[in-house]
C-alpha cells in the first residue's frame, strides 16, 4: 500500500505571496526557518528559498501543484479593495477561497491561516474598542467588505477537525510600512494635488493603524498556535497595534515626516460625506461617457471622519499576542522608506 508522506510542517504557501503584506510575511517566515512558495498572478520580486508559482487562485490544478507538500497556507490574497469591480470581488474573495478550501483538503493541507480585515464589521458608523463578537456588517460600505465577510465565514466554516482542516482569520486594520502601494501613495498623491489642507470633522477620531511587522507576526503566532485543542480553531482575531489614534495626527505625521504640511482647516463630516456621496453617483451615471475615480469616495471619507478601533484582548488571550513594533518606531520606519516621495523629491 503506498503510503502518503506528512507534509513538513515548516513548509507553507503564501497565497498572495507577491502583494504588501504578503511579501513581509514571506520575508519573515523564511527568517523563521521556513521553506516558502508563493502561490500569485504576479511575480513582484524573487529571494532565495522561495519558489514562485504564478497562477490564479480561481484555478485549482494551478493550485494543487503549488501546494504539494505543503501543511500551512496563508490566504493574503485580494483585489484591490480600492476597484469598485463587483464581478472580479465575488470571483476571487468568494468563490476563488472556495477552491482554495478544496485545493487544500485534497492536498492534504493542514492549516489555513486566512488574512481577513476588521472592516467586515464596519458599516461606516464609530466602532470604539469592537469586539470580534460584533455581528457582521448588515449594509457593508463596498463590494470589498461584501466579499471579504463571506470569505471569512467560508473559512471559519471549513475548520473541522475530523477532517484534519484547521482554520483561523485574522482581522487587522490599516496596515502601514515600507513598500505600501496603498496609504502613504494615496497620502503623497493627495497632498501633492494639493487636497490635503482639510480636516473632515473635528479631528478627534480615533482609529487603528498597524504597522505591517505586527501583522506578519500575528498571522505567524496564529499558525504555529492552530492545533486541534486550541481555542483559536474557527475562529477570527483582531490584530492592531493595539494603540488607537486620532487619524488626522497619523495623516499629520506621516505627512510632516515626508516634508508636506500637515491639514489645518476643518469641514462638516455631513456635508464632505453629502458631497462624496453626489460625487460616487456622478461617476456611476456618467460612467458610460466619461471614466474618473473621485478621491473622496463615500468610503474613504466615513474611515476618515469616524471612529474605527478595535479591541486585541482575543488574540492576546488565545494566543499571546502583543505588538513588536510601536506606532511610533513603525511611523519613523514608514516615513524613512519612502526618500522618492518626499517633498520636493
Ligand atoms: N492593506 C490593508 O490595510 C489591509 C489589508 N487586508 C487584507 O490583507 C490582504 C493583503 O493585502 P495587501 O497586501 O494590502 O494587498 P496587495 O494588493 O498588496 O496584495 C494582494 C496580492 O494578491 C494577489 N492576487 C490578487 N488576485 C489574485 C488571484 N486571483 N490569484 C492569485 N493572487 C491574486 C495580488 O497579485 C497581490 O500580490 C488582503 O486580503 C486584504 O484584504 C486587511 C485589512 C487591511
Ligand atoms: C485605518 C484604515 C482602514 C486605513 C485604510 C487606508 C486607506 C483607506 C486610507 C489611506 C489614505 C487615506 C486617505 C483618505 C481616506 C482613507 C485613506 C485612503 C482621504 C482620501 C480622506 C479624505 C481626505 O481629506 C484626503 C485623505 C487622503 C488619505
Amino acid at each position: 500500500m503506498a503510503t502518503r508522506i506528512r507534509p513538513s510542517s515548516k513548509r507553507c504557501a503564501v497565497i498572495g505571496g507577491s502583494g504588501f503584506l504578503g511579501r513581509h510575511l514571506v520575508e519573515k517566515l523564511l527568517d523563521k526557518g521556513y521553506t516558502v512558495s508563493v502561490f500569485d498572478i504576479r511575480q513582484s520580486y524573487e529571494l532565495p528559498g522561495v519558489t514562485f508559482h504564478l497562477g490564479d487562485l480561481c484555478d485549482k490544478q494551478a493550485l494543487l501543484t503549488a501546494l504539494q507538500d505543503v501543511s500551512l497556507v496563508f490566504h493574503c490574497a485580494s483585489p484591490a479593495p480600492a476597484s469598485d469591480d463587483k464581478a472580479l470581488f465575488q470571483r476571487v474573495n468568494i468563490q476563488g477561497t472556495q477552491t482554495v478550501l478544496q485545493a487544500c483538503t485534497e492536498a492534504g493541507v493542514q492549516k489555513v491561516v486566512l488574512t481577513s480585515s476588521a472592516s467586515v464589521v464596519f458599516e461606516g458608523t464609530d466602532i470604539k474598542d469592537g469586539r470580534e463578537d460584533l455581528p457582521y456588517a448588515k449594509k457593508p460600505i463596498d463590494y470589498y467588505t461584501e466579499t471579504k465577510i463571506e470569505q471569512e465565514k467560508l473559512v471559519l466554516k471549513a475548520c473541522d477537525k475530523e477532517k484534519g482542516l484547521l482554520t483561523v482569520a485574522i482581522r487587522p486594520h490599516g496596515i502601514f510600512g515600507p513598500r505600501d502601494p496603498q496609504l502613504v501613495p494615496i497620502l503623497v498623491d493627495t497632498a501633492r494635488r494639493g487636497k490635503m489642507k482639510f480636516i473632515i470633522g473635528d479631528g478627534s477620531n480615533l482609529v487603528d493603524f498597524t504597522f505591517v511587522d505586527n501583522v506578519v507576526h500575528g498571522h505567524i503566532l496564529a499558525a504555529e498556535s492552530l492545533r486541534p485543542e486550541s481555542p483559536i480553531c474557527g475562529k477570527a482575531y483582531h490584530i492592531t497595534n493595539d494603540e488607537p489614534v486620532r487619524f488626522w495626527d497619523f495623516m499629520s505625521d506621516i505627512l510632516v515626516g515626508l516634508g508636506y504640511a500637515a491639514p489645518r482647516y476643518h469641514l462638516p463630516y455631513t456635508l464632505v460625506y453629502g458631497l462624496a456621496l453626489l460625487l460616487w453617483l456622478l461617476s456611476l451615471l456618467l460612467r458610460p461617457l466619461v471614466a474618473f475615480k473621485p478621491t473622496f469616495t463615500p468610503m474613504r471619507v466615513a474611515l476618515a471622519g469616524t471612529h474605527h478601533f478595535y479591541s486585541c484582548s482575543r488574540a492576546k488571550q488565545d494566543m499571546g499576542y502583543k505588538p513588536v513594533v510601536s506606532l511610533k518606531d513603525g511611523i519613523r520606519c514608514t516615513v524613512e522608506s519612502y526618500p522618492h516621495l518626499r517633498h520636493g523629491a
